[in-house]
């Protein structure tokens, strides 16, 4: 499992890297330049302490040496006084320096000392090698000496001689006479120049300095090689070293820019210091190289321990990197694990005491896995997948993991499993060996194994398809080599399909046909679009087959990767298309002899077929009636009227109407006939025939004899049939129009007497005398009819009021009072009337008649020449519909 810090610990361990080892190389290069700073501190000590001994024994040379001339000036004066006093004062200057002389035994003569002798009173009274003052009298040390009786020289401070003026020790000496009394003073002066003139002596190194300085009166007189310095105004301090083994001199102000190291050595006897200094460069020489190495070797060692920290926190950083790159690519592994399509088991083997394997612990597992052992993710890693799923042990699969582990070789492999939890499912599962166990990814391949099932069985059924196929295969690669042809292809080429592969199939194909069919196969690979034409294929035995082949290309991404193409026998339909054609023919024949109009129109109500009638009738060719519809054909008008039949003839209605065309400005009828056509099963209509028959001529001697059924032939007025019919009319008239219409029906009263008395035929000519009074009482537009014997009908339409009616009902009933005066006889009748009204109510014809009929018997029981009038006349059918 990946340990997860949270960001503070991340951040200190970052920290921590970034900053331990740069602090630890910080402190390490402190601590060492701090040592190589002590140590070459302490080096300078050393070396300065010991520049400053050497000085210091230099210095202390150079006091002995200066010293022992001193003394030596000391005894020579103090010789000469002894001398002097020996000779009671005659002792002059030239004997005593003679060459050889008293003097030369104590200092080297060549030093040619400045000697003089001096008075009691202080007068020169001789002197050489100088000038002196030639009187002293009043002089400090001429005061002391000639007050003082020690025997002892003075050492008077240096002092600038008169006469040269350079800087002189003076060492006088007091005289005595034999009387031990005051007698003068001898003295000498040394040039200090001579003290440091032995510089060479000395050992002092290239730019050293040798210096006398006066203590009291801080003049000073040094030596740097060849050069001399004579000074008044030495500036200096002096210091004891820690040690106190050295004195060293320190100048304030120093002669020249050369750095020395300086020591003294105080000669208070002649209140003189011997000053010695080496410079710098010599004496520190030794450090300044221990120094330069110090420094080297620090530097060199600073820049290992940087380079070695650098070195340490690149790889740190690499390290770190690489492990933050080992986390991220865990991390991504782990990922994608999680989000792989495979449960992934990593399992470690688990050992028994004779080292083999008995089982394997689940180190990790993905989410996918989890899923799969239906167990929470968190709790499977170090479970044993022997415990977890005995099952997996059942199935050998813990053999399998060992034996993976063992050889090292992966294992994969795909297995039907019903030992999961849920339904049985096909599974692919790795087995890779790692480290001491085996990862495992396995993947429900379910659904693939359903579609691989699925597909085999499709091509199981494409390939019984191809062979139960009523059409010939045939498959071809890239180059047109066949590659496939089914059952039907070798039943109608006759070729086996070992004959037919590759390019032996073009055997079967008609010699004719063969350069056609070659030269379009060429053509389709240019032109990519599927060929077909109608091929004869000859069988071995020499039958020909007539076919229907088509052929296209198969294109993938734009190249032709081979051809596939289907060959249909057409022999049979071909013979049935001739057959059919021929039938057509004699049908054709048939209709365009007939008179009468016959066309099929589709479902579509497209015309399908006319004969010539009918393309006569349409002023038009059958080709331009062929393929329009019936809208088209008959114009928008009759089509209005048509749409209704064909849309019942296409119901599957048989219909025979009646058509008035009066296009062309001839009024003509036809009777057409609708006639459904079925598809082969009878189910569904495909579309219908049509009989189209002019009966202008038949349909005006109907009427014509229409009209002579309706007429009563005594008197000429409408009969039975004609008023019924009249009657109809005009109640529906009254019904669509909201109008009142009348009926009357009246009966000649007492005629049979007439018959009777006078004969049938006076009878007959009272019946046209009737009715001649009755047509011109009414109006034209009401309509008389005699419905038999002497009964009479009046249909009077549109009337306004009721009283209307009635007026005319009492008018007819006078008019008839009047005797008619007939050929043979003047009779004189009456009648009697029913009358009734209509205005729309839901009744028939002979309801109404009989309700006038009720009336009229009511008018004769009244006692006759009279009417009667009812019911009241209804009110409006939408006035009672609201009411
Ligand atoms: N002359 C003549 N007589 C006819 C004709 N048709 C029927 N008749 C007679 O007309 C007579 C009708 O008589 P009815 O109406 O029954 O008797 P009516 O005498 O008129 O009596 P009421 O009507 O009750 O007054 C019968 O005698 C018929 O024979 C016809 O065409 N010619």
């Amino acid at each position: 499992m990946i340990r997860t810090d949270n960001p503070v610990q991340q951040l200190l361990r970052r920290l921590y890297r970034v900053i331990l080892l740069p602090v630890f190389a910080v402190v390490l290069l402190v601590s060492m330049w701090a040592a190589v700073v002590f140590q070459v501190n302490q080096e300078y000590a050393s070396s300065r302490h010991e520049a400053v001994l050497h000085s210091q024994a230099l210095a202390r040379t150079l006091a002995d040496h200066t010293g022992h001339l001193l003394r030596q000036s000391d005894h020579a004066t103090q010789l000469f006084k002894l001398k002097y006093e020996e000779t009671g004062g005659a002792l002059r200057l030239p004997e005593f320096t003679r060459r050889n002389g008293l003097l030369d035994s104590l200092m080297p003569s060549k030093l040619e000392l400045p000697i003089a002798l001096y008075g009691a009173d202080g007068k020169l009274v001789d002197s050489q090698y100088a000038q002196f003052l030639p009187d002293v009298a009043d002089q400090p040390f001429f005061k002391t000496i000639s007050l003082s009786h020690e025997d002892t020289a003075l050492a008077a401070n240096p002092m600038v001689e008169p006469s040269t003026k350079k800087w002189q020790i003076q060492i006088s000496r007091r005289l005595n006479n034999r009387d031990g009394d005051f007698a003068g003073v001898i003295m000498l002066m040394i040039d200090p120049a001579y003290f440091v003139e032995d510089y060479d002596r000395l050992h002092v190194e290239d730019q050293g300095l040798v210096m006398l300085v006066s203590m009291d009166t801080g003049l000073a007189i040094a030596r740097v090689d060849e050069k001399l310095y004579i000074s008044d105004a030495i500036d200096f301090t002096t210091t004891i070293d820690a040690a106190g083994a050295g004195d060293e001199l320190v100048m304030r102000r120093p002669l020249d820019n050369v750095a020395r190291i300086y020591s003294y050595r105080d000669m208070p006897r002649y209140q003189l210091t011997a000053v010695v200094g080496n410079t710098v460069r010599h004496a520190m020489a030794k450090f300044e190289r221990q120094r330069g190495m110090y420094f080297t070797v620090a530097g060199a060692a600073s820049l290992l321990v940087f380079g070695f920290a650098l070195l340490l926190m690149r790889q740190s950083q690499r390290l770190s990197n690489s492990m933050e790159a080992a986390t991220a690519a865990q991390q991504k592994l782990r990922a994608a694990a999680d989000a792989s399509l495979d449960a992934v088991f990593l399992l470690k083997a688990c050992r028994g005491q004779d080292g083999d394997v008995t089982d394997f612990i689940l180190i990790d597992v993905n989410e996918r896995g989890a899923r799969m052992l239906e167990h929470p993710r968190d709790s499977l890693p170090g479970q044993r997948i022997g415990e977890l799923v005995p099952n997996w042990r059942r199935e050998g699969f813990i053999e399998k993991y060992a034996q993976v582990l063992a050889t090292g070789q992966p294992l994969e492999e795909e297995f039907e499993t019903r030992n999961l939890p849920g339904e049985p499912r096909w599974l692919r599962h790795q087995i890779v060996a790692i480290d001491d166990g085996v990862a495992v990814t396995t993947r429900n391949i379910t659904s693939r194994k359903r579609d691989e099932l699925a597909l085999r069985k499709q091509q199981a059924e494409l390939a019984a398809m191809n062979d139960a196929s009523p059409l010939g295969l045939i498959r071809a690669d890239a180059n047109g080599h066949c590659t496939y042809v089914n059952r039907t292809f070798e039943k109608i080429t006759g070729l086996t399909r070992a004959q037919a592969l590759g390019d032996k199939w073009m055997a079967a194909v008609h010699p004719n046909d063969r350069v056609v069919l070659t030269a379009a196969l060429s053509h389709l690979r240019d032109t990519r679009k599927p060929f077909q034409d109608t091929m004869r294929c000859v069988h071995p035995d020499g039958e020909v087959v007539w076919t229907s082949m088509k052929v296209a290309p198969i294109i993938i991404d734009e190249r032709i990767e081979g051809f596939v193409g289907t060959l249909d026998d057409i022999t049979l339909m071909r013979k049935s298309v001739m057959a059919l054609r021929e039938s057509e023919a004699r049908l054709r024949t048939i209709a365009d002899t007939l008179p009468a109009m016959i066309a099929y129109v589709d479902y579509e109500e497209v015309y399908r077929f006319n004969n010539i009638a009918y393309e006569r009738e349409f002023s038009q060719s059958g080709m331009d009636v062929m393929g329009k519809t019936v809208r088209e054909t008959v114009g928008e008008a009759r089509y209005a009227f048509l749409q209704p039949y064909v849309r019942r003839v296409l119901a599957g209605e048989t219909l025979s109407f009646e058509e008035d065309d009066d296009s062309g400005g001839v009024a003509r009828s036809f009777e057409v006939n609708y006639i459904p056509q079925y598809d082969e099963e009878g189910y569904s209509v495909i579309g219908f025939h049509v009989m189209r028959q002019d009966v202008t001529a038949r349909k005006r001697e109907k009427q014509r004899l229409l009209k002579l059924s309706q007429v009563d032939a005594l008197t000429g007025l409408v009969n039975r049939a004609g008023f019924l019919q009249k009657l109809s009319e005009s109640m529906a008239y009254c019904r669509d129009n909201d109008s009142i219409m009348a009926v009357m029906y009246m009966d000649i009263d007492r005629f049979k007497p007439v018959n009777d008395t006078y004969g049938h035929s006076v009878g007959d000519e009272l019946l046209k005398a009737f009715s001649a009074r009755l047509t011109h009482t009414m109006r034209a537009s009401d309509t008389i009819a005699r419905l038999g014997g002497d009964e009479f009908t009046i249909i009077m339409e549109r009337i306004g009021r009721r009283e209307d009616a009635d007026a005319l009902a009492g008018k007819i009933v006078q008019v008839m009072q009047a005797p008619f005066e007939l050929e043979r006889a003047t009779v004189s009748v009456s009648t009697s009337i029913g009358l009734t009204y209509y205005r729309g109510e839901g009744m028939t014809p002979a309801e109404l008649l009989n309700r006038a009929d009720v009336l009229l018997y009511q008018a004769k029981q009244a006692g006759r020449d009279t009417f009667r009038a009812g019911p009241p006349i209804p009110a409006p059918q939408a006035a009672s519909d609201a009411a």
